[in-house]
């Protein structure tokens, strides 16, 4: 079966986008990952104070999924922020610190032998640093692993004789984040009024689903450097766990980077570019960076949720001019790797 993999293997990444810094023990900033206003335009003014975070500012909105209205408010959060925090979402939460749990093992090993499951270029799946880093003039402050359907193969080169729990408790988590985003997607699709052919898919076996595990270490010097730089995710809908520590931010137009302060039992769903497109941009999706912190380390774990590789989004059943041209998942991908930002003008019509 085809998986997102097969969209970055015309995608040759240079080793020194792959490979992450060996953070630990570093006294201060190499200037390799120092950022700052000069170089970058994409922070209006905002650029990451994480300290400073006002707990104040109004946030992305937090719905109940056991809410019988939870559809019409999750509508309204895609069109308003393109991201809400959930609660009620049936994931357990021993699953959910299982997988925390597994993130923090793996990041802990010594650099070597994270390197043996190092992402090849051209290659989706493994360890290594986040797929958009040749987009960006510095490095960011983070180290990533990303899975596509089992994680054995990665996981034999980093624990030969035991890498079957990690394996049991992604392939548990895939699973029961799979039916999450497809309760979430019924409902997009349905107030989108996507017909019934073209929603078939929702519920199958061969969707596009993936797993990153991220690790943001302490930073000696937080406000010149980028735990994850500015991006929209590609998929249909991102479900994210973070841990208790700030970092994560959406842009909202008029407000700036507003912090999305962790929750417990909550998580994090932001639609990505495919939403949009199928939306025909009624959905947006959102912009987010990561921020990093003087003392703490932060983790996150994304479920990114998208259609079969092969499937169609062409923003039908709208009711005014479609925004952007027909194109599959893999094509889309393919796009979006090579070209990130401009991958949504790229395709508009
Ligand atoms: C399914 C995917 C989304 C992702 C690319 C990938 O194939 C696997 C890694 C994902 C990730 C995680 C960190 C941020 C991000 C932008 C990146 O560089 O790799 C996303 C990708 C994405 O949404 O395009
Ligand atoms: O770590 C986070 O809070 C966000 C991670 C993220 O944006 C991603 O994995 O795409
Ligand atoms: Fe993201």
């Amino acid at each position: 079966m085809e998986t997102l993999s097969e969209a970055y293997k015309e995608h040759t990444l240079h080793l020194r986008h792959i490979i992450p810094l060996d953070f630990s023990s570093l006294p201060s900033l190499p200037d390799s990952h120092a950022w700052s206003l000069s170089n970058d335009d994409y922070n209006n003014n905002t650029f990451p104070f994480n300290d400073d975070d006002d707990a104040s500012s109004s946030s992305i909105p937090m719905i109940d999924l056991m809410d019988p209205n939870a559809m019409h408010l999750i509508g309204h959060a895609c069109e308003t922020w393109g991201a809400f925090q959930l609660k009620n979402h049936g994931i357990p939460f021993g699953l959910i610190e299982g997988v925390e749990q597994e993130a923090k093992n793996l990041f802990s090993l010594p650099t070597q032998q994270k390197l043996k499951a190092l992402r090849s270029p051209g290659a989706a799946t493994g360890y290594g640093r986040a797929q958009i880093s040749p987009f960006f003039p510095s490095f960011m402050w983070h180290e990533g692993f990303t899975i596509i359907g089992s994680p054995s193969h990665h996981a034999k080169k980093i624990w030969p004789t035991d890498f079957q729990h990690f394996c049991d408790l992604i392939e548990k988590y895939e699973k029961q984040m799979k039916i999450l985003a497809e309760r979430l997607t019924k409902m997009a699709l349905e107030l989108l009024e996507i017909s019934e052919e073209k929603r078939k898919w929702v519920g199958g076996n061969n969707i596009s689903g993936a797993v990153q595990l991220n690790f943001y270490p302490s930073c000696p010097e937080p406000k010149r450097a980028m735990g994850l730089a500015p991006h929209t995710d590609t998929s249909l809908f991102t479900i994210l766990h973070q841990t208790q520590t700030t970092g994560l931010q959406i842009f909202k137009e008029g407000k700036g980077w507003v912090p999305v302060h962790p929750n417990p039992n909550t998580l994090v769903v932001n639609t990505g570019d495919l939403l949009h497109i199928m939306s025909n941009a009624r959905f947006r999706c959102a912009l987010h960076r990561v921020t990093v912190n003087r003392s703490r380390k932060r983790y996150s774990v994304a479920y990114f949720y998208s259609p079969p590789i092969d499937y169609v989004l062409s923003p039908l059943n709208v009711h005014s001019a479609a925004r952007f041209r027909a194109v599959t998942v893999k094509e889309y991908f393919s796009i979006k790797a090579k070209k990130f930002g401009e991958a949504l003008s790229l395709i508009s019509t």
